[in-house]
């Protein structure tokens, strides 16, 4: 493929209300959206959301990186296959390409920036879909669901407006939920978890998320005790460097730790897998393609889990619809669908972009388009 034009466009979402988390209280995002024209008029798309907490780049450094990529593309050549979007964005010293191979790379300077990376690779793995005409969760994986399971996410701080928020998702046709702790002390959580588990009953999973928010002592407590509501996972209840400690309360926990925070440094990701001698410090992990830069790396990351029998599932970055359908595709190729993704937040915003679209959950599923590339006319 060809590209032909390229475009960059400032994006930002408003959230209804605050979403607080243990590390940081969220109100706006703010990114960019890309398209990529092809040869022939097609028009590829992706977006970039920076999430500095997790460890991706500022929102001007992502501006930066994606002006160089988007030079970088322009009037070039590109093999239409997957191996070629993979080396567009390997480092100079890795990996073969070094001849005639498209770098995006081309020298040390350009600086890591995985949400620049992200929505480029989208939109050129949306252009390759489209080419072949398949939906692009087929280009990922030719065996891809139809059809993704996807967690409400509940942003209540009390517990009485929490149960209300919980039971008005389950009427939606929501089967797990996903609340914030940490953060706060560990009696409000436990009133906050047991009005959850209240007002939906035994068959709900309810999924917790601490941002790593606790301290080893404080996590083994809540453990023991929030253990006690039933719980589906537990997002990285430690800080993320501690994988030790992660490794040691996952020996305890009766629920499955997600490691997620903990996958943005990239030092880390064979001591989780326990490939670095150790044995595996999760048996989860969160994918966020924006982190991971790009949707290839977070597919690879699953399989390599996949093979040691651990699971993982997508969620979004709080981010735009393109963002969210790029992760939907994902969801639908990882190598297992068992665990929900977290991709039903784009009620949380003010406003969405565009108002009509496939990827808004319909009773707690979202159902991949069947139509080539991503399925979102820009
Ligand atoms: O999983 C979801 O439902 C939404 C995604 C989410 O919780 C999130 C959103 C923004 C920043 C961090 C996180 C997180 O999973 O930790
Ligand atoms: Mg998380």
């Amino acid at each position: 493929m060809r590209i032909t034009e390229t475009r960059l466009t400032p994006s930002r979402l408003e959230l209804i209300r605050p979403l607080r988390t243990a590390r940081a209280t969220y109100t706006l995002r703010e990114g960019f959206l890309v398209h990529l024209v092809d040869e022939e008029g097609r028009v590829g798309q992706g977006e970039a959301m920076p999430l500095v907490e997790f460890g991706t780049e500022s929102l001007s450094v992502c501006q930066q990186v994606l002006h160089s990529h988007l030079r970088g593309l322009r009037e070039q050549n590109l093999a239409d296959n997957l191996d070629a979007i993979e080396d567009a964005f390997a480092l100079p010293s890795q990996g073969p390409g070094q001849g005639r191979a498209l770098r995006l790379r081309p020298s040390e300077e350009v600086p890591h920036a995985p949400a620049a990376d992200h929505a480029v690779e989208m939109a050129l793995l949306d252009l390759l879909s489209q080419r072949r005409e398949i939906p692009l969760c087929r280009l990922l994986d030719r065996a891809a669901r139809q059809e993704v399971l996807v967690n409400a996410l509940l942003t209540a701080e009390e517990p009485q407006e929490l149960a209300e928020e919980a039971r008005k998702a389950v009427a939606e046709g929501y089967k797990t939920l996903k609340l914030k702790v940490a953060g706060r002390p560990l009696d409000e959580d436990e009133a906050r978890v047991r009005a959850v588990r209240q007002a939906v009953g035994p068959d709900v999973n309810i999924r917790l998320d601490a941002n790593g928010g606790w301290t080893e002592t404080e996590a083994v407590h809540a453990v023991d005790r929030l253990g006690w509501y039933g719980l589906e996972l537990c997002e990285q209840p430690v800080p993320p460097q501690e994988l030790r400690a992660l490794w040691r309360l996952q020996r305890r926990a009766p629920f499955p730790l997600a490691a997620d925070e903990a996958l943005a440094s990239p030092e880390a990701i064979p001591v989780l897998l326990g490939l670095a001698g150790g044995m595996p410090a999760a048996r989860a992990f969160v994918l966020k393609p924006m982190v991971l830069g790009g949707l290839l790396p977070a597919l690879m990351f699953a399989r390599q889990a996949a093979s040691i029998g651990l699971e993982a599932f997508v969620t979004s970055a709080m981010d735009g619809v393109v963002s969210r359908a790029g992760a939907a595709h994902l969801a639908a190729a990882l190598p297992s669908g068992r665990l929900a993704s977290g991709l039903g937040v784009g009620s949380l915003f003010v406003r969405e972009e565009p108002s009509e679209h496939p990827f808004r959950p319909v009773q707690g599923r979202i159902r991949l388009p069947d139509v080539p590339g991503l399925g979102l006319s820009p």
